[in-house]
């Protein structure tokens, strides 16, 4: 079984006065700024225009820096802008003004991994991956909790490195949860995996797709919609709390037999097969390629999307249906 870091095994000092630059002001590196800064470490925002994240730094009490300035005495970088930014910030912006061997951090392997960002030889690469998107980072934090993370090294020249992504891990609240070492290329393979296959994609596609065949069968779109998105949240519950064996016994036996039964027919050989086919264009390169031309083009095929999901049924009902069951009474 994999090692699994907690709170007691990992010493923050490794971290305590070093200056650290959250490059971003998103979902991750907001979660992270709040965090390190509860933590006790020494946090500077870095931006690269006076827009939206740098008026909400600045009501979280920072006082943001354009990038090239908030890199320029920073000892630790940490690239919390999309992936597909990372790499013309990195060239424009942080490489030209950044300390010689300053430590570059990252939640995700992307760039590493796919080569497109080449770090200096002379600086410490390293990642912590939270298992989670940030603003749960953050509320988990909040309340006491953290989620996990994976965290990697990809160069370690002060020899320190591992040490100080741990450190930054328990800083995030991660090692509250459970923090496990990993590789830039398990981490990348894997998480574009996830978010493929099951916790974006899959979920999404199978929740659209139940939720047409009872509508289109001439069920209510409102029963259809508390059936097959609202009820999952509190499923998924149940096996996030206990696995997958405590779900099973709060169910009925009548959903339990249905459920053991035809849930193989519908996820059969074949969404098998594709999903070693998606875990194949991941391994290979082909989808980051993809991605990237994607982004060069102006992401026409995600406008696209978003923009059908947003006249869908789904999300008019589910609108109409969440100011009703959320209004506090
Ligand atoms: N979103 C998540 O929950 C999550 C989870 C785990 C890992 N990650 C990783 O964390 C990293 C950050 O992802 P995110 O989803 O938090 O990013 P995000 O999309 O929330 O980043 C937004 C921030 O980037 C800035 N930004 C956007 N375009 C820019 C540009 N062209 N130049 C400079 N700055 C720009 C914005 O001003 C904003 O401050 C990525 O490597 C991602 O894979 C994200
Ligand atoms: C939150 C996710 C999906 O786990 C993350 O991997 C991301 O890219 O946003
Ligand atoms: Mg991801
Ligand atoms: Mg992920």
């Amino acid at each position: 079984m994999a090692k699994i870091y907690r709170d007691e095994d990992i010493n923050i000092d490794y971290v305590k006065n070093k200056k650290i630059a959250i490059l971003g002001y998103g979902s991750q590196g907001r979660a992270w700024a709040l965090n390190l800064r509860d933590s006790g470490l020494n946090v500077v925002v870095g931006l690269e225009r006076k827009g939206e994240s740098w008026k909400k730094a600045e009501e979280d009490g920072f006082k943001p820096l354009f990038t090239k300035d908030a890199v320029r005495d920073a000892d630790i970088i940490v690239f919390l802008v999309p992936d597909m930014v990372q790499k013309n910030l990195w060239i424009n912006s942080v490489k030209p003004y950044m300390k010689r061997g300053a430590d570059m951090v990252f939640a995700h392997g992307f760039n590493i991994h796919y080569k497109l960002i080449d770090p200096p030889h002379d600086s410490d690469v390293y990642m912590i991956a939270p298992k989670a998107p940030g603003p749960i980072v953050r509320r988990m934090f909040e309340s006491g909790y953290g989620v996990p993370a994976l965290v990697a090294v990809y160069q370690n020249v002060s020899g320190s490195a591992f040490e100080k992504a741990l450190a930054i891990a328990k800083a995030l609240g991660c090692a509250r949860a459970g923090v496990i070492e990993t590789t830039f290329k398990e981490e990348t393979e894997t998480d574009l995996f996830g978010e493929q296959v099951i916790l974006v994609g899959g979920v999404m596609e199978l929740i659209k797709a139940s939720f047409e065949t009872l509508v289109k069968n001439g069920y209510q779109p409102e029963v259809a919609y508390f059936e097959v998105l609202n009820e999952l949240k509190l499923i998924v519950d149940l096996i996030y709390e206990g696995g997958l064996v405590h779900m099973l016994k709060a169910v009925s036996d009548t959903a339990k037999y249905g459920g053991i039964t035809v849930g193989k027919t519908i996820i059969d050989d074949h969404v098998k097969m594709n999903m070693v086919k998606a875990l194949e264009r991941i391994r290979n390169g082909e989808f980051a390629r993809e991605w990237l031309k994607e982004y060069e083009n102006g992401m026409p095929t995600v406008h696209k999307e978003l923009e059908e999901l947003r006249n869908s049924l789904i999300e008019k009902v589910g609108n109409e249906i969440r100011k009703m069951i959320f209004k506090k009474a």
